[in-house]
């Protein structure tokens, strides 16, 4: 049975061994799992495997940003591997986009949803200037945002921010991964473009990657039902 709740908890541990202790916890019903650079570049997809074996869907966070051809190859090992989602970044551009989309057509239903990260969280308008981008946050999204739906993705990574004008734009097909979820009186930590739990869900928002808030949290699954009741 598809997990129902929007909450992706992300797992960002040096020890494997931390990250199952934190997973052995928590409930699929509740979450589903995230696996980002860290963890997988230190435990590969035997640790994927282990997280499907427990029942969780998961989202390979790899954020693959490379030439078409080689980003079309990592986003058909990723199916292979049988996760829930998987991204790219939309800055590779259109090409690149339609052919990780072309790569996945095999797999049919069994596909992984396919998103591209838009503007990191952790981004503000100062880190986009140095880059020589002159647009606001939001903008920017909206720029590669547009890039995205016109590719055929099923979505976007952005800060709940951008979700209301993002739904108005491009309808509520087109799913919104926010990740910069913290509860009221966290801690925003490296994150910039923040917002609530509920602010994010009454925005529109798919699905809320929310780590540290949890995972640091000294009751994890406490922190996890009081995000799930609050957003019921
Ligand atoms: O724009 C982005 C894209 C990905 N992330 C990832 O989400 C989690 C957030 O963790 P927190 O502890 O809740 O800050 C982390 O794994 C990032 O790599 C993101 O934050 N922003």
């Amino acid at each position: 049975m598809s997990c129902r709740s929007p909450v992706i908890v992300a797992l960002d541990f040096e020890q494997q061994q931390h990250a199952l202790n934190l997973v052995s916890q928590l409930d699929p019903s509740l979450c589903r799992l995230k696996v980002g650079k860290e963890m997988f570049t230190h435990f590969g997809p035997d640790f994927v495997k282990a997280l499907q074996q427990r029942g969780f869907e998961v989202f390979l966070d790899l954020k693959f940003h490379d030439i078409p051809n080689t980003v079309a190859k990592a986003v058909a090992a990723a199916a292979e591997l049988g996760v829930w989602m998987v991204n790219v970044h939309a800055s590779g551009g259109s090409r690149m986009m339609q052919a990780a989309k072309e790569a996945l057509l095999p797999f049919g239903a069994q596909a992984p949803k396919l998103i591209a990260v838009t503007v990191l969280t952790s981004m503000e308008q100062s880190d986009l200037t140095e880059l020589g981008i002159m647009l606001t946050p939001a903008q920017q999204v909206q720029k590669l945002a547009a890039l995205t739906a016109a590719a055929g993705l099923d979505g976007v990574v952005c800060s709940a921010q951008e979700a209301t004008l993002l739904k108005q734009q491009f309808g509520q097909q087109f799913q919104l991964v926010t990740p910069g979820i913290r509860p009221a009186n966290s801690a925003a930590d490296d994150q910039r473009r923040v917002m609530t739990p509920k602010a994010a869900q009454l925005a529109g928002v798919d699905y809320m990657v929310i780590g540290r808030p949890i995972t640091k949290a000294a009751d994890p699954l406490g922190a996890l039902k009081a995000i799930v009741d609050e957003l019921a």
